[in-house]
C-alpha cells in the first residue's frame, strides 16, 4: 500500500478534514539558545517568560519538571467531561479515531461496553466535548509558559483507572513520556493532567521523580509483572525502589503540567471505584519531527504500527510522523512544523 493511500485511509479512519497548510517558517526566537536570558536576570531552560508564572512557581518547575496549579477546572466543567466519557462508553457517541482501552486482567473477558470495563480512551481530538478540555482558556494560559504562544494538542487521554483485580494491573509504571513521542525540542513538550476526583495513594495518584526532566530519555520496554501488563505500558527498565518519589494528591480540578522527560508512573487503584483523570500533551508547532530509526524508541515505533496495520487489516508505510500528523491540533496560535 503507497503512502498517500495509507493517507487517505487514515483520514478515512480517524475522519480528519483537511486543514489549511501551514505558513511559511518564520525566525521566531522561542527556539532559540538562551532566548530568554536577555531580558531575565536569570537562565531558564524549561519555561519561558511572560507574566504567567510567579519567580517561584518557576523556579519550581525548572528544579523538578512539574507543576500544581490547584482549582483550575471547574466541578461543571469536570462533570461534562465525565457524562461525555460515559457515553463514549455506552456508545451512543462514537468520534472518529477514537481508541477504547480495556484493561490487560480484563481484556479477554466478553463485557458489554460500559464505564466499568474501559480502563482508558485515547485520541479523543474528534469528540467536541472531551477536546474542549484542551482549548480552556485557563489550562492553555499555563502552557503557553512551556510551549511559548503556537500551541498544537498532540496527544489525549481520560485515564478511567479501574479497581485493582488483584494482579496489580492497574499500575502504570514509571516511564517518560517522551518514549512516545517522534517530536523535539522536548522542553518545548508539556502534558496537563486533571484529577477529575480526590486523587491520592488509596485510588492510585500519579507518582513522580522530582528533577529527572534534566536527564535524557532512558530506553524503555515492560516490566516482568507477573499479573501481566497493559499494552503499550512501558516503563523504564533500570526500575528501583527510588526513595524520591513523591506522590502527587490532588483535589478535584487540581491540574498538574509536567515536562516529557520527567519520570512518572501511578499505584495501583485498592477502592473499589475508578480513578478518574483527564490529559493532554501539548507541544509548541514549531517543534519538528525526528526518525527514531536506530534509537531506544524504535520498540514503541513498531507496536505503533502494528496496531495501526491491525486496523487497515494490511501493511502499510505509514510512518510515526503521519500518525501523530493525523491526531495533532491547532488550539492556539499558528501551525508551523508539526
Ligand atoms: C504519553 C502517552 C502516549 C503514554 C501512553 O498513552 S501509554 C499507553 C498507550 N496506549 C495506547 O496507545 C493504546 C493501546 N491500546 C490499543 O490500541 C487497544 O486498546 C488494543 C490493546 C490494541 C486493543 O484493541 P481492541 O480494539 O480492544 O482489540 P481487541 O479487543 O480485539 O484486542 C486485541 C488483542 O489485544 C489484547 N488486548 C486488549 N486490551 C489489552 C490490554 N489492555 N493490554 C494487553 N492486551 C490487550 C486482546 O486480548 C487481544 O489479544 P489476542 O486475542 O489478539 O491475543
Ligand atoms: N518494576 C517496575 N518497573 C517500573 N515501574 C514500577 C515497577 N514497580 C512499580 N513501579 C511503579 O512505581 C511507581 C511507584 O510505586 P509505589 O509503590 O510508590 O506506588 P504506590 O502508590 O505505593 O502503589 P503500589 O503499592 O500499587 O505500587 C508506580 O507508578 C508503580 O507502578
Ligand atoms: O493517569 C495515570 O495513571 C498516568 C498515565 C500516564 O502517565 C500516561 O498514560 O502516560
Ligand atoms: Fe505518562
Ligand atoms: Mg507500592
Amino acid at each position: 500500500m503507497d503512502l498517500q493511500r495509507a493517507g487517505v485511509r487514515l483520514q478515512i479512519v480517524l475522519g480528519h478534514l483537511s486543514r489549511p497548510s501551514a505558513p511559511a517558517i518564520v525566525a521566531n526566537p522561542i527556539l532559540g539558545p538562551a532566548s530568554s536570558a536577555s531580558c531575565h536576570p536569570q537562565q531558564f531552560q524549561y519555561t519561558l517568560d511572560n507574566n504567567v508564572l510567579s519567580l517561584e512557581q518557576r523556579k519550581f518547575y525548572e528544579e523538578n519538571g512539574f507543576l500544581v496549579i490547584k482549582n483550575l477546572v471547574s466541578d461543571d466543567d469536570i462533570q461534562r467531561f465525565r457524562a461525555e466519557f460515559q457515553r463514549i462508553c455506552r456508545k451512543e457517541v462514537n468520534p472518529p479515531g477514537i481508541i477504547v482501552m480495556r484493561d490487560v486482567a480484563i481484556a479477554k473477558q466478553d463485557y458489554t461496553l460500559s464505564e466499568k470495563v474501559v480502563s482508558k480512551i485515547q485520541d479523543f481530538q474528534e469528540d467536541q466535548e472531551l477536546f474542549r478540555y484542551c482549548t480552556l482558556p485557563q489550562i492553555l494560559k499555563y502552557v503557553e509558559c512551556f510551549t511559548g504562544p503556537n500551541i498544537m494538542a498532540m496527544h489525549t487521554m481520560l485515564i478511567n483507572k479501574p479497581s485493582d483485580s488483584g494482579k496489580k494491573t492497574s499500575r502504570h509504571p514509571l516511564h517518560q513520556d517522551l518514549h512516545y513521542f517522534p517530536f523535539r525540542p522536548s522542553d518545548r513538550i508539556v502534558c496537563a493532567w486533571t484529577a477529575m476526583e480526590h486523587i491520592d495513594r488509596n485510588n492510585g495518584c500519579l507518582v513522580v521523580l522530582p528533577g529527572t526532566h534534566k536527564g535524557t530519555l532512558k530506553p524503555h520496554g515492560y516490566p516482568n509483572w507477573e499479573g501481566g501488563i497493559n499494552k503499550m505500558y512501558h516503563g523504564i527498565q533500570d526500575y528501583k525502589k527510588d526513595k524520591n518519589r513523591v506522590h502527587l494528591v490532588m483535589k478535584k480540578g487540581d491540574t498538574v503540567f509536567f515536562h516529557p522527560l520527567l519520570i512518572h508512573g501511578s499505584g495501583r487503584n485498592r477502592t473499589q471505584g475508578f480513578r478518574k483523570a483527564i490529559s493532554c500533551h501539548y507541544a509548541s508547532s514549531e517543534c519538528h519531527y525526528i526518525s527514531v530509526n536506530g534509537t531506544s524508541q524504535e520498540n514503541i515505533q513498531s507496536e505503533v504500527k502494528d496496531i495501526v496495520n491491525r486496523r487497515f487489516g494490511m501493511e502499510t508505510n505509514i510512518t510515526l510522523e503521519d500518525i501523530w500528523t493525523f491526531r495533532g491540533r491547532l488550539v492556539k496560535g499558528e501551525k508551523i512544523n508539526l
